[in-house]
């Protein structure tokens, strides 16, 4: 039976279904529609005329897995490997992640050296919990925040400089609030399976199975860590909506104000009758961040790597800063030396931060993550260029007992029949890997694999 589909909302994810329902030739017509001007949601890049690059969205993506090795395939599909700019093993980008605690900015431990030896601001070798962590007794709980299951199997330190700073550099969230088995699925069942994080890691576990294209095996030959593209993050699905452009089942509308896939908004359209899912669909909450792009003339910066996360405990509306211009020179404008920088700011702690987001002003915003630049890396000349985004609601939480509502929402379209396959960000997991996949998933669950 040939089918028609609506796609609600053009983002990466959005678009992901797209091209996986387009291939099906089961399906005669694909509808997609974005609110916006533009497809592509959070992936969202700023192209200066001088040959500048700023991400206000996403900036790299991991190639690891079969999640990563999905969206390589489709970089491939869509003719984007000469755009690629990964980032290597080896790379200083790779090997240089920063916390600022006391002050003070302290490489993120790495390889045994880091882990044999009390590196500040740790009181003891982080070999020790991690020993210590195989014999530790599985837990009994469904679901356990992520800092409460960390400082139970590696101790409260980890748990409150590390694990803290982690959730905030992905989810922009509080570890306390975060579901270690909907945030960490891997950390959740190895300790299920192995009864142990560290046992789990070391024998492995199943997983998708995604045949890797040329492109992916070059990127595990090669220790890719991270990838972006040379005109930026946005370029991927400019790329993905062209190539859908010219497959005649596919309509694209912009502007097409129907419906969203910001919880609220869909829980709005859906039929009095669909009540319990539109408030499971409420109940999932998300955070305001705050980008701010900058841009300063000659190399600035006191340590070269990523960028420096900053733990709550130390300053909670501050997240952290990310060295663009380290992993991604070729981003920088062409001719002359600028160091890029990124401050990301608020995430769960926006409005205690800034109040609410419609009365905070940019000029506040740019002024406290400069600060932020002056105080953590030293740097006291002002930047020569800046720019300020507030993104509203930009990552989905997955709180305590995300996994439950899941369930009971799947169940709930299951048993009603609805016509509805819920795919995005706010369900299995945020990063773009993750919700391209959901894309491919929600696509296969309606018209079977492709
Ligand atoms: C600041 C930031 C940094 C990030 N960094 C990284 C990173 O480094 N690596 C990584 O892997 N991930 C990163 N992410 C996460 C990742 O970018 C997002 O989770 C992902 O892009 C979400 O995609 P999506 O398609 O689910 O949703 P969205 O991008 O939110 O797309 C939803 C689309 O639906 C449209 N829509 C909304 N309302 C309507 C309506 N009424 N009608 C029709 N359409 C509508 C929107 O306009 C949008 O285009 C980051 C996210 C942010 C915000
Ligand atoms: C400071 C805030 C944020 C920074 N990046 C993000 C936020 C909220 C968003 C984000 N970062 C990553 C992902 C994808 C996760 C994935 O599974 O691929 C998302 C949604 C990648 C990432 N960034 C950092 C880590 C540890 C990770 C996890 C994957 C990896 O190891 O590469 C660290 C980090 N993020 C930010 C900074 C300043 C930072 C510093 C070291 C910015």
């Amino acid at each position: 039976m040939q089918k028609v589909v609506a796609v609600l909302g053009g983002g990466i994810g959005g678009l992901s279904a797209c091209h996986h329902l387009s291939k099906c030739p089961n399906v005669s017509k694909i509808v997609l529609l974005e609110k916006s001007g533009r497809c592509g949601g959070w992936l969202s890049t700023i192209r200066r005329d001088d040959g500048a690059v700023f991400e206000q969205g996403p900036r790299g993506v991991r190639p690891a897995g079969a999640v990563g090795r999905n969206t390589l395939n489709l970089v491939s599909e869509l003719g984007l490997e000469s755009e690629i700019l990964p980032v290597t093993k080896d790379h200083v980008a790779s090997k240089n992640r920063f916390l600022y605690v006391k002050g003070q900015l302290h490489k993120m431990p790495s390889g045994p050296g880091g882990v044999i030896r009390t590196i500040p601001p740790f009181s003891r070798p982080i070999i020790q919990s991690v020993l210590k962590e195989m014999l530790i007794r599985k837990g009994t709980e469904e679901d356990e925040s992520v800092h409460a299951f960390v400082s139970r199997r590696l101790g409260s330190e980890l748990a409150d400089v590390v694990i803290d700073s982690l959730c905030r550099g992905v989810f922009a969230g509080d570890s306390r609030q975060l579901s270690v088995r909907s945030c960490f699925p891997p950390l959740y069942e190895a300790e299920r399976s192995r009864g142990s994080i560290v046992l789990g890691m070391l024998m492995g576990s199943g997983g998708p199975k995604v045949v890797p294209s040329d492109l992916a095996k070059r990127a595990s030959k090669e220790s890719w860590t991270q990838w972006s593209l040379r005109r930026g993050m946005q370029a991927f699905p400019e790329a993905l909506e062209d190539m859908l452009k010219r497959r005649e089942r596919v309509e694209h509308h912009h502007h097409a104000k129907v419906t969203s896939l910001n919880m609220n908004e869909l829980a709005s359209v859906l039929p009095p009758a669909a009540q319990p899912l539109s408030e499971q669909l409420r109940s999932i909450a998300s955070v305001n961040v705050a980008v701010v792009n900058l841009e300063y003339e000659g190399f600035i910066l006191p340590v070269t790597g990523f960028g420096h996360l900053v733990p709550s405990s130390e300053d909670p509306g501050l997240l952290g800063v990310v060295y663009d211009s380290v992993p991604f020179p070729q981003h920088n404008r062409s001719g002359g030396l600028t160091t890029r920088l990124t401050v990301m700011m608020g995430g769960a702690w926006f409005e205690q931060t800034f109040g609410h987001p419609d009365s905070v002003t940019k000029q506040t915003l740019l002024d406290r993550a400069t600060q932020a630049v002056t105080s953590h890396l030293g740097v006291n000349s002002q930047p020569v260029w800046s720019c300020v985004a507030l993104h509203k609601n930009c990552i989905p939480q997955y709180h305590l007992g995300h996994w439950k509502r899941l369930e009971k929402m799947r169940q709930y379209i299951s048993n009603h029949n609805l016509p509805l396959t819920l795919a995005g960000a706010s369900y299995d997991g945020v990063s773009v890997n993750d919700v391209i996949f959901s894309g491919r998933t929600a696509a296969e669950g309606l018209i079977g694999k492709t």
